[in-house]
């Protein structure tokens, strides 16, 4: 391999040299820090706007991509253009290329935004693509890369992945713990139609805080058996527990991949020159703080003996075993991965259903095509259940446009390749980040894909099973393909309709009084709306089917 594309390992990180010269940089003025960190920069830019490499030994050239300053590469301009999502896709756009090339210190990352090549990538060759970057937030959240989801391609992630799939994660889990989902889709309807009645915000309702609240109190009931971790409230609402445990959760998601140079520089870590050591550092302790004491009591409970069969996912995770019959998982790694479920559950069913919602809203006559298909499959005298999900096609059709159009983030979670590979037509080197688009943007594909068109999904997608979320020709990211796609494609699928059919089902919905439309900005800094979605609600079915919930 060509030594200029060898790429320094952010595992090093606690090395001791390292350690060693982070403490000599912290004693040291910032400014001077930092006029050693840009020194490079009065070295002479190679080459014009864009780069093209080309090498000496017939080997293809890198993507296309702005020209990387010496040793630092492209870090002076991530560090300028915030987000750096939205930077790197202007760039693209300007350049014209659906390929690209950003040179992060030693790392190249490369950003793509075709299906095209996303499939030449992640369908092709998903095995050489199939690690995962380490990065603060990646290393915080998996307690150190015991996970699976964060964790780089190598004998941690396949024993995750098989006892997570074998023991915790499958069908038969999943119909096992139905009448653990069903109580929560129960209680979402319940929360909001208890702020109907008790005229509360004049039935105004914030659509994102009930929507994430489910997710939260979904995957708290099926690990830990139960929605509240304190008190809760009567009205079903979130206590203040839950509130700031889905919050974390959020905080750290933000933070996953986010482009701090810390990711590529390693030995700035310890300078936090973005502040996100100690956000991360904080919502991990929160959520751990929560989840921890109830995994090291579950535990003793099965060792003294006073459990004696399995409620929960925490109780599966106990109990899995390897194949000398010995507990598959140290207690660490449990506690790792319940985190990370947790993180992998909440963000993508709020985000399709609160942005469906907006748009829908915005289309009174796609809300009421979707209405009058719930009220023809389930009726008003009982609540739509998980079992309708396979006859409700123009509600998933929505979906899928909400993950289309706007999904939770703007590149799927990063793949790192295992060894030099030619993709698309260019080199890419051992050790590349590749980011693939998630949004469906190609005109060739989508007609008009800027608008929200559920229709658009019955034709293609009407199999035998009916219409799905899953997109397996990456014409947009729903679940991803291969190696690293998603595990939780059925429970996300089940989550995400349940919520959406819910809401629609239960009220009517319209803008807020006062207001004619609602503002479908998107906030600057993520892909979600701007401001959380609020809505009036009125209830439209009888009023005991609200009431004599679970
Ligand atoms: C609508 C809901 C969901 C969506 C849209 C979604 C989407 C995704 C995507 C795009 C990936 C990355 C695929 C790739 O790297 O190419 C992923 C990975 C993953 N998802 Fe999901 N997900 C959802 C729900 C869930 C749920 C409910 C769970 C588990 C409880 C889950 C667990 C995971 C895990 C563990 C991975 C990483 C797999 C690996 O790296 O080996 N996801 N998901």
């Amino acid at each position: 391999m060509d030594n200029s594309f060898k790429i320094y390992q952010l595992t090093s990180w606690d090395k001791s040299h390292d350690i060693a010269f982070s403490t000599l940089l912290i004693s040291l003025p910032l400014p001077f820090v930092l006029l050693l960190a840009i020194a490079p920069l009065v070295l002479v830019k190679l080459k014009g706007s864009v780069s093209v490499t080309t090498s000496t030994r017939n080997q293809p050239p890198l993507p296309p991509g702005p020209t990387p300053w010496p040793l630092i590469g492209n870090l002076p301009e991530i560090w300028r253009n915030k987000p750096t999502f939205r930077w790197i896709l202007g760039l693209m756009k300007q350049l014209g290329t659906d390929i690209a090339c950003i040179r992060l210190a030693s790392t190249h990352v490369i950003v793509v935004t075709s299906p095209e090549i996303a499939r030449e990538f992640l369908k092709k060759h998903d095995s050489v693509f199939a690690s995962r970057p380490t990065t603060m937030a990646t290393e915080y959240a998996s307690r150190g890369f015991l996970s699976m989801a964060l964790v780089p391609w190598g004998d941690q992630w396949k024993k995750m992945r098989k006892v997570v799939v074998c023991n915790v994660i499958n069908p038969a889990r999943l119909s096992w713990l139905l009448h653990k989902r069903t109580p929560e889709a129960d209680n979402l309807v319940k929360f909001i139609y208890n702020q109907c009645i008790n005229n509360q915000n004049q039935g105004v309702i914030n659509v994102r805080v009930a929507a994430r609240q489910y997710t939260g109190n979904v995957i708290r009931r099926m690990l830990f058996n139960k929605r509240y971790f304190g008190k809760g409230r009567e009205d079903g609402g979130p206590g203040k527990e839950e509130e700031e445990h889905v919050e974390s959760l959020f905080t750290v998601l933000q933070h996953l991949n986010s482009f701090i140079l810390s990711d590529y520089v390693p030995w700035l870590r310890p300078l936090d020159l973005e502040g996100h050591v100690k956000i991360v550092s904080e919502a991990i302790r929160i959520v751990n703080g929560y989840h921890d004491p109830i995994v090291d009591e579950r535990l003793r409970e099965w060792r003294q003996g006073k459990k004696k069969e399995p409620q929960d996912l925490l109780d599966a995770f106990i109990l899995a075993k390897d194949s000398n019959g010995k507990p598959a998982l140290s207690v660490e790694e449990i506690k790792a991965q319940i985190t990370e479920l947790s993180l992998a559950t909440v963000d993508n069913p709020s985000n399709a259903a609160e942005w469906a919602m907006a748009e829908m809203l915005n289309k009174p006559e796609i809300l009421q095509k979707a209405t009058e298909e719930i009220d023809g499959v389930v009726g008003k005298n009982r609540l739509v259940q998980e079992t309708d999900i396979p006859k409700l096609n123009y509600i998933k059709c929505c979906a899928r446009e909400a993950f289309r159009l706007h999904p939770v983030a703007p590149f799927n979670i990063p793949h790192v390749s295992n060894s030099d590979v030619t993709a698309a037509g260019y080199f890419i080197p051992k050790g590349s980040h590749v980011l693939i688009g998630r949004r469906g943007m190609d005109p060739n594909i989508w007609d008009e894909p800027l608008e929200f068109k559920p229709e658009r999904h019955l034709k293609d997608s009407w199999g035998s099973g009916g219409v799905e979320l899953m997109e397996n020709e990456l014409r947009f990211i729903s679940f991803g393909v291969g190696r690293r796609g998603c595990i939780g494609a059925g429970l996300g699928s089940a989550m995400t309709i349940m919520l959406f059919a819910r809401l629609i089902q239960g009220f009517t919905w319209d803008v807020p009084p006062n207001e004619t439309k609602i503002d479908l900005s998107e906030s600057r800094d993520d892909l979600s709306l701007a401001k959380p979605l609020h809505a009036l609600a009125k209830p439209r079915l009888p009023a005991a089917l609200y009431t004599s919930v679970y």
